[in-house]
């Protein structure tokens, strides 16, 4: 199975960025790719969380949502949009993926769960969580023969998220993402190949990078990683475009085989010995 991430630079123009969509999803079903995650808060990249507010009635998300089913209907693919912003019910909004079947069917959706509220040098502070409401359930889907964990962004900072979707049999973590460039350049490739070595999984992680409409910066350097923890594919830099690789699933098994971290895996108890000096 081939699958493929997009790397964006999502402006304010929800059409402009459903465009990008429907064309990447077009040049990877040529090319055989049967699914396609695209980054973080691909389908608007807002400046204020009035812009959210003003977008996000039920009406534009449900015509949305039904653009986004077509592009996976018309190419016959798993269509899985990193995130989009929807109102939670209680004045604050969720940061949530949708992903599609080939038929256009919505199979989940997965709210993300740990929300970046970090001081990045350089960066005014970052507090997502005045706005968005954290997701309180991970998520596990059959994607053909694939078994897909969910998660967003900030969530790789947290391994025991991924100890949980492997545990549910997860082979596939995607990780769709809008990292800071300054945190981007020290541990982007190290957490998301961790991620993949710790698990035993392949990871999928579609990135927004470049220099967006809201004067944001992202971090891009898309990635497919193996189970081995070896780079498959990267879209060097943080020009938007699609990166391809083959899924060859007796992967999975042969890491899991050499190291088999699950079984190995012991309890333990946890002692502080305080020494008076
Ligand atoms: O809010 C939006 O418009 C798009 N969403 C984001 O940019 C999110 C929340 S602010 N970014 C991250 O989680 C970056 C994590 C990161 O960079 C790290 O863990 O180092």
């Amino acid at each position: 199975m081939k699958i493929a991430a997009l790397q964006m630079c999502s402006s304010m123009q929800v059409n402009e960025n459903v465009d990008a969509i429907a064309m990447a999803a077009q040049a990877a079903a040529s090319q055989g790719v049967s699914y396609l995650q695209t980054p973080e808060m691909s389908v608007m990249f807002a400046e204020k969380r009035t812009q959210l507010d003003e977008w996000a009635t039920d009406e534009n998300i449900e015509h949305t949502l039904k653009a986004l089913a077509d592009i996976a209907r018309n190419n016959a693919l798993y269509l899985h949009i990193g995130s989009m912003a929807v109102p939670s019910g209680d004045g604050r909004l969720y940061n949530r993926a949708f992903l599609f079947s080939p038929n256009g069917e919505l199979i989940t959706t997965y709210d993300k769960i740990h929300l970046f509220d970090a001081d990045v040098e350089g960066d005014a502070p970052y507090r997502e969580s005045d706005n968005y409401r954290p997701g309180e359930e991970a998520i596990v889907t059959p994607v053909g023969d694939l078994n897909l964990g969910l998660s967003i962004c900030y969530d790789v900072r947290f391994a025991h998220l991924y100890a949980a979707l492997r545990e549910a049999e997860a082979n596939v973590m995607a990780v769709p993402a809008a990292f800071t460039v300054p945190t981007g350049e020290a541990h982007w490739h190290c957490l998301l190949r961790a991620r993949a070595i710790e698990t035993g999984s392949f990871v999928v992680a579609a990135a927004q990078g470049g220099t967006h409409e809201n004067g944001r910066h992202t971090y891009g350097h898309s990635l497919i990683i193996d189970p081995w923890g070896r780079i498959l594919a990267e879209k060097a830099g943080n020009e938007p475009g699609l990166i391809i690789a083959p899924l060859d699933l007796d992967l999975i098994k042969e890491a899991r085989m050499r190291l088999p971290t699950l079984a190995n895996r012991r309890e333990f108890s946890l002692s502080v010995n305080r020494h008076m000096s």
